[in-house]
């Protein structure tokens, strides 16, 4: 113990300095000067020399190291060869209000430069020269969830900081391990509620170190500090966008042994006059959507979750919607490359109801006759929509 009034030597600064110059001219002087091969060998021994200087540096190299061993664990199979992969299958979780909707539409902005309105259905877009992405919402109902654990490659989930962990989320994540754990990123969300910096700084403490006991330690955790104009901050976005946009998806055993199919779009194909004399007759059902995991034959019985199993009348392969760009010599995607298909969402004017296609058009697009639709009206209707009008990669025309 130093001596009481004795003052501490200054390990940093000038002054560290400064007395260790002068320390050195004093064994200069004295003769005694250390050995230069000794000296090497004592820096090799050295335990502290191989540290990072940096705290955060060395917290971000220990999650990164993570992060690959994680990847090395569960990469078990090999994805087959595909030239032209299906989108990815980004599932956005969480309790209502926390901002599922928006987070969707700052990614559909931030990748494609357009607004969506309402987001209906699954979302695909190009993320990028070789990738492709679709994003579902999916509610905090445990059916929902169930169904969702079955295909989503990426699972944002989103949880409200000023809340914190809802048991819905836990549940969620048990079911995506009976699935075979797909990649999980958590979003907090609703910072902007804090006044307290402080208060804070614990929060973002707490739920990360939660977050890693429940995924693994170094799990990747954004945070989305807040609102402006009924969206997220665009730097925020982009890193998140960013990240997705390059991550690697793990291949899951049974998924690619096993064809399956996340449907678009649906329609009901039966004969109207069928459906008049009996409204409770078999109905045909025309799926559209990617087909993914391995080849789908004709004829084999499908399942739809939460319905039952169907027979399948009808494959047949349809003209890509939202293709991959073609050329990829370009650095950067020009404008019309970013493709977006949403056909459940209020996209380009155009709505899928059940039994009829609304095309919005602009008043001053129409010239009315006296005898038609009253003036004002801006939504024709086109009748029963035809198979295919749409075009998807799969139709799968079904009865019980
Ligand atoms: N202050 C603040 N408001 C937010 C934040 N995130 C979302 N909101 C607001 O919360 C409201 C609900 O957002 P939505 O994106 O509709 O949430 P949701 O999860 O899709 O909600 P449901 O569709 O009901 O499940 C909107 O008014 C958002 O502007 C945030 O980080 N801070």
């Amino acid at each position: 113990m130093a001596a009481k009034g004795a003052s501490k030597k200054s390990k940093k600064g000038g002054k560290a300095k400064k007395s260790s110059k002068s320390a050195f001219k004093k064994q200069k002087d004295s003769g005694g000067l250390p050995d230069p091969a000794d000296e090497a060998a004592a820096r090799k021994r050295n335990p502290r020399a191989f540290v990072n200087a940096s705290r955060g540096k060395t917290i971000k190299l220990n999650a990164r190291k993570a992060e690959r061993d994680q990847r090395r664990m569960h990469v078990p199979t090999v994805e087959p060869v595909n030239d032209e992969p299906p989108p990815f299958v980004v599932l956005v979780h969480g309790p209502p209000g926390v901002g599922k909707t928006t987070l969707i539409r700052c990614l559909v902005r931030h990748y494609t430069k357009h607004s969506l309105g309402e987001v209906r259905g699954p979302v695909t877009c190009v993320s990028g020269k070789t990738r492709r992405l679709t994003f579902i919402e999916c509610r905090q109902d445990l059916n929902a969830m169930i169904d969702a654990a079955k295909f989503a490659d990426l699972v944002l989930l989103l949880i409200d900081a000023s809340f914190g962990f809802e048991m819905e989320t836990f549940e969620f994540l048990n079911l995506l391990q009976s699935h075979g754990f797909p990649k999980v990123m958590g979003v907090l969300t609703h910072l902007d509620g804090f006044t307290d910096a402080k208060r804070l700084k614990n929060t973002k403490k707490i739920l990360k170190h939660r977050f890693w006991a429940e995924i693994y330690q170094g799990a990747k955790l954004f945070y989305l500090s807040g609102i402006k104009n009924g969206r997220y901050l665009d730097r925020e976005v982009l890193n998140l966008a960013r990240f997705i946009a390059v991550t690697k998806f793990r291949p899951l055993t049974w998924r690619i042994a096993h064809p399956y199919l996340v449907a678009d779009r649906f329609e009901d194909i039966t004969a109207v006059d069928k459906v008049k004399a009996n409204p409770q007759c078999d109905r045909d059902v025309a799926v559209f959507g990617y087909l993914r995991g391995c080849n789908l034959k004709p004829g084999t019985r499908m399942h739809i979750a939460g319905a039952g199993d169907f027979a399948m009348t009808a494959v047949s392969g349809l003209p890509d919607p939202c293709p991959r760009p073609e050329t990829l010599r370009r650095k950067a995607l020009n404008d019309r490359q970013r493709l977006l298909y949403a056909p459940m969402a209020d996209l380009g004017g155009l709505v899928y109801d059940k039994d009829a296609v609304y095309i919005d058009i602009p008043d001053w697009k129409v010239q009315f006759s006296g005898h038609g639709q009253p003036e004002g009206e801006g939504e024709a209707m086109l009748g029963p929509p035809l198979p295919g009008l749409l075009l998807s990669v799969c139709k799968l025309t079904m009865n019980s």
